[in-house]
């Protein structure tokens, strides 16, 4: 990306960040768009999103994770399931650099790109695991496990359930409210709380939905 271009992007994300209200300083900013410089470069190897248009990348993926980022920001420790090039767990990681930041997905070109953004945007609070979710075993349970495009909520849950930390949550980020999902969820876990959630620049519906285990 050229460095007006760059600029453009800067500015679109920025207005983005104005609109959702979120507080973030100049230097998270930027992170976000050497984030996505990276994501665009190796992207045309590495095949890591199908979106290639960079503005397209700041609507669809930076704000739509930004969107997201409030019901967020009590948490500790996070984990970000099936988190492909770093979405949303890279942008909760700038966003919140007081939190721990884990990501999980299977693919290794994925995980090693994720290892080297983390490196070169030097984020410290970022763990990078390659791996199925099923089979990760952690010292420190999350306290919120979250993802974006993964899967139905049941194979969510019923994947990840082991690594929740008592009195934590699931955050999942869904597109339209997935009501048939919901009503499949396996016993013992019910939804908390549904968000309709608004991405500016976007028409699209999302929605999060907030799974947390059911009292015995
Ligand atoms: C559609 S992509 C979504 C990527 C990213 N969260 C986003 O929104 O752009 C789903 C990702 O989940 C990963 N995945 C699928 N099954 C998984 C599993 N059992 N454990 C960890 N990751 C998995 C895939 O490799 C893929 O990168």
């Amino acid at each position: 990306m050229i460095h007006v271009e760059q600029a453009q992007l800067r500015s679109m994300l920025q207005s983005g960040v104005e609109e959702l209200s979120l507080d973030l300083n100049n230097d998270q900013i930027d992170n976000m768009i050497v984030y996505l410089t990276l994501l665009s470069k190796w992207n045309s190897v590495y095949n890591l999103t199908a979106i290639r248009d960079p503005k397209e990348m700041v609507k669809q993926h930076l704000l739509d994770s930004l969107s997201a980022a409030p019901a967020f920001k009590d948490a500790k420790n996070i984990l970000d399931v099936g988190a492909g090039g770093g979405l949303p767990g890279m942008m909760l990681a700038i966003t919140y650099p007081q939190a721990k930041v884990s990501m999980i997905d299977t693919v290794s070109k994925k995980t090693a790109f994720l290892t080297q953004a983390k490196t070169e945007l030097g984020l410290r609070n970022v763990t990078v695991h390659t791996g199925r979710v099923e089979a990760l075993q952690v010292k420190e349970p999350f306290d919120v496990i979250t993802s974006r495009a993964f899967s139905e909520l049941a194979n969510f849950v019923n994947w990840s359930g082991h690594l929740l930390a008592d009195g934590g949550q699931f955050i999942a980020m869904k597109g339209v409210q997935p009501k048939q999902e919901i009503d499949s969820l396996p016993a013992g876990w019910h939804v908390d709380k549904l968000q309709a959630l608004t991405v500016p620049g976007l028409q699209a519906e999302r929605h999060l939905v907030f799974i947390k285990k059911t009292q015995a």
